[in-house]
């Protein structure tokens, strides 16, 4: 199913704080009204399937909260000021208003809209913006602006009314959602997952159970996953780096039939609450990171966010990404901070024995944290006090992110005469004179026969379409080809090398790669269950699965230990897949690394099978055209994987490419 759905309803900016509480006064009407105008004004609004909010119903509440609790804030609307103000005093950080339980029931009728139109397949996602947010918000007791857990809420109902047996609950505001993890702490049917600024227990709500250690209890450990940012200033790569090495591994062997994000925009740059530094076009990318589990069944609720500005960019970033848009190129990723690197390892050091997929993560047991931490601490304490007083006064700035242009042809495809073009491809015909030098070189190349006139035209129907790529007349687009090997070699040399800055180059399968350029215009990663002798240096990197391709825990692993924080960090200017016959991976595995390479190159993406393997030209086609990938079932029974070895060579490599790290560096 395609379309994606938008909740919002101008009635849930119609409560407001009524008296003087400096720690509730950015909770403003406002951040619903910018964020729903940033979507009309960009025209992403009309791309949506609006759908109404309906008020939660008292046994829809009840899923979560007590009925005391609910009887209490039944009353708030008949108060007085006064008595607003005493009911207000029994909680924390949060205020109320005559009007408020109203917009507290649309608020969590909304997360349940919003789950109905995406489990019964009216549409494949979508994002309801609602007030007051609910994350923080406890089985009786309101707190932090919430008074009912939207996303808790919905997380019962799709499981009660739409037979959901996993669902994931990815929450991405900047604030610990304390709410949501005691609902679910004993529970395996959830996984909740959150990033929070936590300073070591110095930042709000201060809870011992914020950390890394808090697991899950009983039946549920394992299923509670909290990420600590202990400083802020965090920046797009810290994030990608979460998501990369603890997120999406979990996620993926949880394989859920549901995703749930909290989606607050306080973890955005400018932002008063989380004094973060990554910027609004993260969003895009942490949408698309999810969006091929569960099938792409993906509700993103509103959280927090108080910087108007960025919050309202976040919002159509993450939205656009809903759509299916085109992603933004995230300049200039470096290395994650000594910080994040520490909480990243006791994260994975203590989740590794609720997960296989990180089994083999560095026990931090081993690498002595307690003492980095310590030291660690003590540097900042010096550091807080300088700079505390410098950080509150600067204004943050940023660049507006850049327009994300839909091209005018979304997937093309270059193939032999008889062949037939997947639905949904145009053929790509035309083809451009490629010149008698570079018609020489790919004759003597790759054609045995000089005479081969279907393989120059083949190559110059590549060379088109990569020109048009780049000038982004063109998505992405797949080439059947007599010979891969000979095709890959000739697209990299010749054809590619002009034409885009850097090319990164997926191979799966083990056929021989016999160019390796130093020069960093060309990154060959290489997944095949061939073990290969050392990498050529930094360019070349070979990952051998003992099992081969068709072992989806290794593939899995090697995609986001591996592929996805390389191809981060590199930043290619086209994305050359290359399926070598015979490889094994398998149908979804090959779907799911399509829709992820998208995250490269603004989705330029080319992808090369030989005309023997055009089995798979269906599901290939599929996915370029962006249909959401179907679930990896495989994950759920993992085989005895060989991790250690992606471990390893993750070590090794992490010199070289910072966001390969997952530990403290042992140096300092
Ligand atoms: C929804 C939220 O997580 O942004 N609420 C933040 C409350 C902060 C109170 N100091
Ligand atoms: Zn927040």
């Amino acid at each position: 199913t395609m379309g994606t759905a938008l909740i919002y309803d101008e009635e849930m900016t119609k409560y407001k704080l009524l008296w003087v509480d400096p720690a509730c006064k950015i909770e403003v009407p406002e951040r619903l009204s910018v964020s729903y105008e940033a979507l009309v004004r960009t025209g992403l609004s009309d791309r949506c399937v609006s759908v109404p909010p309906r008020e939660a119903s008292d046994a829809e509440i009840l899923l979560v909260h007590s009925e005391e609790y609910l009887e209490g804030v039944k009353k708030t609307p008949h108060m007085t000021l006064e008595d607003l103000k005493e009911f207000t005093l029994q909680y924390g950080d949060v205020y109320f208003h005559p009007n408020i339980y109203h917009c507290a029931k649309l608020a969590a009728g909304s997360a349940l809209q919003l789950v109905d139109s995406v489990m019964t397949g009216k549409v494949r996602n979508g994002m309801a913006l609602v007030r007051p947010p609910g994350h923080h918000s406890m089985r009786s007791a309101a707190s932090g602006f919430c008074v009912f857990n939207n996303v808790a809420i919905a997380a019962r109902y799709a499981k009660q009314k739409h037979g959901a047996e996993r669902v994931l609950i990815v929450d991405w505001d900047i604030h610990h959602g304390q709410g949501v993890q005691y609902c679910f702490e004993d529970d395996p049917s959830v996984l909740y997952f959150s990033w929070h600024r936590y300073e070591r227990q110095k930042f709000w709500p201060n809870l011992r159970e914020s950390d890394y250690d808090s697991v899950g209890k009983g039946s549920g450990a394992g299923f509670n996953v909290n990420v600590p940012w202990n400083e802020v200033g965090m920046e797009n790569s810290d994030y990608l780096s979460v998501f990369c090495h603890v997120l999406l591994p979990v996620a993926y062997e949880f394989c859920p039939d549901l995703v749930l994000v909290c989606a607050g925009f306080d973890s955005a740059i400018g932002d008063p609450e989380g004094e973060m530094c990554a910027t609004p076009d993260i969003f895009a990318h942490l949408t698309h990171l999810l969006m091929n589990l569960a099938g792409g069944k993906l509700c993103a609720v509103l959280e927090g966010g108080y910087n108007l500005t960025s919050l309202a960019q976040s919002v159509c970033q993450t939205v656009q990404t809903l759509l299916g848009d085109p992603l933004p190129q995230l300049a200039n990723l470096r290395s994650p901070c000594e910080s994040a690197l520490e909480s990243l390892q006791c994260v994975r050091s203590v989740q590794r024995r609720y997960w296989s997929i990180l089994k083999h993560a560095a026990d931090s047991a081993t690498t002595d944290v307690s003492t980095k931490l310590i030291k660690l601490a003590k540097a900042e304490e010096e550091k807080a006090e300088t700079a505390e007083d410098e950080r509150s006064q600067e204004e943050k700035v940023w660049p507006e992110p850049a327009e994300r242009l839909r091209p005018p042809v979304c997937s093309v495809s270059v193939l032999p005469d008889d062949a037939a073009c997947p639905d949904g491809l145009k053929r790509l015909v035309s083809s451009k004179d490629l010149g008698p030098l570079l018609v020489s070189r790919i004759r003597n190349r790759s054609m045995e026969d000089a005479g081969d006139a279907d393989g120059v035209a083949t190559f110059s129907r590549l060379y088109t379409l990569i020109e048009k790529m780049r000038t982004n007349e063109i998505g992405n687009g797949v080439a059947l080809v007599p010979d891969v090997a000979a095709a890959v070699e000739c697209v990299v040399q010749d054809l590619g090398s002009d034409l885009v800055s850097r090319v990164l180059v997926v191979c799966v399968g083990k056929e021989e790669l016999n160019y390796a350029t130093a020069d960093g215009k060309m990154l060959v990663v290489q997944i095949s269950g061939e073990d290969k002798e050392e990498q050529k240096g930094k360019y070349y990197i070979p990952v051998c699965l003992k099992k081969g391709c068709g072992d989806t825990v290794g593939f899995i692993q090697a995609v986001f230990g591996l592929l996805l924080p390389l191809g981060y960090e590199y930043d290619p200017g086209l994305v050359l897949l290359v399926r070598m016959p015979g490889s094994g991976v398998g149908d979804c595995m090959w779907q799911q690394l399509i829709g992820l390479l998208k995250g490269f190159a603004k989705g330029h993406t080319l992808v090369l099978m030989q005309t023997n393997d055009g089995a798979c030209m269906g599901p290939t086609a599929s996915a370029l055209l962006g249909h959401p990938a179907p679930p990896l079932q495989e994950l759920l029974t993992p085989l005895p994987d060989d991790g250690g070895a992606l471990e390893r060579m993750r070590e090794r490599l992490q010199a070289d490419w910072k966001m390969l790290q997952t530990t403290v560096s042992s140096g300092n």
